[in-house]
């Protein structure tokens, strides 16, 4: 493996470009003998909001934190914001704004009392601008209203909004967020969701970890899917499903004829539900399949091909489901 640190304070690698993030052949494997992750290379373009995708145990965490420098790879390295790690953790990790297994708060102490402990811990912060700061983080998340509640009356919502407040004190250039929606009801979900959006629209790249689906289709522009700790796919979240072909669906009170008519056609994988016949669409010009279907007496109501979803590209790449809800 080479040593990309040797090359510091040179030029980047070649393919790194604009990436914030960069990993080469990484691998952790636990004292155990867990192979935790296994020969990662991702990359995290600048500016992107990047999810990292996979269920449970596929290695997130385990990536997470050897990007944050907070435990040592196995082998291959790691690149945050151009430096090494962890060899540069110290210089990297004030740029770095980080939730990671849930914030850690004083119930004891309000909202706004936990940020300015929060704040005084950190040696590079001026004390003489520490209310603003503080007035500013509480404003960007939507707590100033509750900053004088104690922290334990927070919902669970607020518990990460505040969490957010503290990793936003600074300005930063990437922000890591573990599972930012774990444990969140829907309305607590779209607010963090809108939250993340509206800090990449400043131009912060934020690097999230998911084990759902939806949410990713939802909030990020790029994503890479993790399974038993090997990188599956990475890419633009638009272009991960844009090579599948999508489904042809056929809504009708005729399934079983519509189905024949399908196999006949050269469909593959003809599948039949209550009022719909869905099938890989064969090689040919859908209009003479419709055709073909009206000829037949089938009556058609609905007819079309659905696009394919990212859970779709999971499948296909994984041959496995994917857990959505948990
Ligand atoms: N400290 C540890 N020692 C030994 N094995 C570990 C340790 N931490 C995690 N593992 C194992 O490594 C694998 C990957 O775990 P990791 O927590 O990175 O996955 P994850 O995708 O983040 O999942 P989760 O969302 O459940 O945290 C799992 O099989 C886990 O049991």
């Amino acid at each position: 493996m080479t040593d990309m640190s040797a090359a510091e304070p040179g030029p980047e690698q070649p393919d790194a470009g604009d990436s914030v993030i960069v990993t080469r052949a990484l691998t952790k494997r636990y004292r155990g003998g867990q192979l935790a992750v296994d020969g990662l290379d991702l990359t995290v373009p600048a500016g992107s909001v990047f999810g990292f995708l996979g269920p449970n145990g596929s290695g997130k965490t385990t990536t997470i934190r050897m990007l944050m420098g907070l435990i040592e790879p196995t082998s291959g390295t790691a690149r945050v914001l151009g430096r090494p790690m962890p060899r540069a953790t110290r210089t990297v990790l004030p740029q770095v704004g980080a939730l990671i297994e849930g914030p850690a708060l004083y119930g004891f102490l309000s909202g706004r009392d936990n940020l300015l402990r929060y704040d005084a811990g950190d040696p590079t912060a001026d004390p003489r601008t520490r209310r603003q700061r503080i007035a500013a983080a509480l404003d960007r998340v939507g707590l100033t209203a509750a900053a004088g509640k104690k922290a334990r009356a927070y919902s669970l919502g607020m518990k990460q909004r505040l969490g957010l407040a503290a990793a936003l004190l600074q300005p930063r250039r990437l922000l890591v967020l573990d599972e930012p929606t774990n444990g969140l009801d829907p309305q607590g979900m779209r607010e963090i969701r809108s939250l993340i959006r509206e800090l990449a629209s400043d131009g912060t790249t934020v690097f999230l970890s998911s084990h759902l689906l939806d949410e990713i289709e939802q909030v990020c522009t790029h994503a890479a899917v993790m399974a038993q700790g090997r990188l599956i796919t990475q890419g633009a979240v638009g272009d991960l499903a844009a090579g599948m072909r999508g489904r042809l669906v056929v809504t009708t009170p005729d399934t079983a004829d519509a189905a024949r008519v399908l196999k006949e056609q050269g469909a593959g994988d003809v599948v039949v539900t209550e009022d719909q016949v869905t099938a890989e669409p064969p090689d040919r010009d859908l209009a003479d399949l419709n055709a073909a279907l009206v000829t037949a007496g089938v009556r058609v109501r609905g007819f079309g091909v659905e696009r394919p979803s990212l859970e779709d590209a999971f499948v296909a790449l994984t041959g496995e489901g994917f857990d959505v809800a948990g």
